[in-house]
């Protein structure tokens, strides 16, 4: 199986000040051993998951049952969500060709509480046919909750029993899921509590809709396990979580807050948005491990070439320098289009005659690439030698590890997320839920004391 490949050749700027030297890496080889060693030490939930798969059986058994259904609709956001979501169009784009000899079911995830897009989805299935995932970790999510309502309320007016039609996806033992499958006996699978949800793709939470969509999750897991071979290996230049953890850190250092990942590849596209949860929430911080306020993080962007080249481009070419842009290469498209010859009245348009379309974006790659390096802006490449799952796999490793290396780098604690909290808690006391009625009276007095700028 041929893995991810790397190019780091265009993040150093032996001749521009800002940029990095190679001679800068050499400092910091002796500080990335010994964060190699703390998250060995330490083991954060998700280190164990390529190798410890007990939770692999427990989805496996149910293959049969969730691939009989029709429709297989995921209800939770979040780190509950992105990696679905990621999974599924990355790997099962046929997805999209419904009804064309399927023996899957059609996978829907439902990641908002926006009443339009809710219903466009409720109109495309039957209750019959359909299994509801709900999936939260704590069990508590606002959105996956009224979701998971209105699913159950659906399958209740049809007179089915939800023990038929609902699976949950949460903790072990806390959250109001977890109570509800304990009275109800509705199936249930675990999110090992050690394991943060924007963490939480490789196991039940990502792996059961995965599994339902027809993708094999076996091969996703031996391509993270491959990736955690090389991701703690001591020696920088071989450890690709490392080194690019190391290259961000120090151009951040330098106030490049703004991590760009740009697929050329629409089916890696939303591996975009996957990483933009994952860098945004376990780095964004306003304390350090010691408790001091640094107000850190980098930004995550998400572009897609070659479309965003005639909207972004000429600001990452020319704007502040304060970017450093990930391009997702893929050398083997699945399907190729030749772009026909052209007659020779259209002279100009004849480079493109006999060309293939992937040729076309791949030098498109190239040729942003090249302008961005001339114009002294820091870019890396990930090649995908093809979408597989086990490339695929090998991604999710690859930068949750590299988040836990940037999070040491940074002295922050990537595993939390406090700073969601206030919103969280605002939604819950307007909204009307018990034990909150102090707070909610407490922000409706500082609202109404603000001044309005009306015009
Ligand atoms: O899985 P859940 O507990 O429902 O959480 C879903 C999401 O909600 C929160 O607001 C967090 O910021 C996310 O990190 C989490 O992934």
């Amino acid at each position: 199986m041929k893995g991810l490949k790397f190019d780091f050749t265009n993040m150093f700027f032996p001749n521009i000040e800002k940029g990095i030297k190679q001679e800068e890496l050499i400092e910091y080889e002796g500080k990335i051993a010994e964060i190699i060693d703390e998250i060995l030490n330490e083991k954060p939930g998700f280190v164990k998951l390529p190798q410890d798969t007990k939770f692999l059986d427990k989805i496996l058994d149910l293959q049969d049952w969730i691939q009989s259904f029709e429709s297989f609709v995921v209800l939770g956001i979040g780190g509950s969500a992105l990696g679905n979501i990621a999974l599924q169009t990355t790997l099962n784009p046929l997805n999209y060709n419904y009804m064309k000899n399927r023996k899957t079911p059609k996978i829907f995830i439902i990641d908002n509480v926006d009443p339009d897009f809710v219903a466009s989805i409720l109109d495309q299935i039957d209750p019959h046919t359909t299994l509801f995932n709900v999936i939260s970790k704590s069990g508590t999510t606002a959105e996956a909750m009224s979701n998971y309502l209105i699913a159950r309320g659906i399958i209740e007016s049809y007179g089915l029993d939800p023990k038929e039609h609902i699976i949950f996806t949460t903790d072990p033992e806390n959250g109001i899921l977890r109570k509800i499958s304990k009275e109800e006996g509705i199936k249930t699978l675990e999110i090992p509590p050690e394991v943060g949800g924007r963490f939480s793709v490789l196991t039940p939470v990502g792996l059961l809709s995965a599994l339902a969509g027809g993708i094999d999750i076996i091969d996703l897991l031996n391509g993270a396990k491959s990736m955690l071979d090389k991701v703690i290996n001591k020696n920088l230049k071989e450890n690709p979580a490392a080194l690019n953890a190391l290259l961000h850190f120090l151009y951040y250092k330098k106030g490049y807050n703004i991590s760009v990942m740009m697929p050329y590849s629409n089916k890696l596209l939303l591996l975009a948005d996957w990483y933009r949860q994952l860098w945004a929430e376990s780095l964004g911080k306003k304390y350090n491990i010691n408790g001091e306020i640094v107000n850190v993080g980098q930004t995550p962007v998400k572009a897609l070439g070659a479309t965003d080249q005639h909207s972004q481009v000429q600001l990452y070419n020319e704007g502040p320098d304060d970017k450093v842009v990930t391009f997702l290469k893929l050398e083997k498209f699945e399907r190729d289009i030749k772009i026909p010859k052209v007659h020779e009245e259209y002279s100009a348009l004849s480079y493109l005659g006999g060309k293939t379309l992937s040729e076309l974006l791949n030098t498109e790659l190239f040729g942003t690439e090249y302008a961005l390096t001339e114009h002294g802006k820091p870019n890396m490449k990930v090649i995908f030698p093809e979408i597989n799952s086990f490339n695929v796999g090998e991604f999710f490793f690859l930068y949750e590890f590299q988040t836990a290396i940037m999070a040491k780098l940074l002295e922050i604690n990537a595993y939390d997320q406090p700073g969601v909290e206030l919103g969280k808690k605002v939604t819950y006391a307007l909204m009307g839920r018990e034990g909150y009625e102090e707070f909610a009276k407490e922000v409706n007095e500082k609202v109404s004391k603000k001044e309005k700028f009306e015009l």
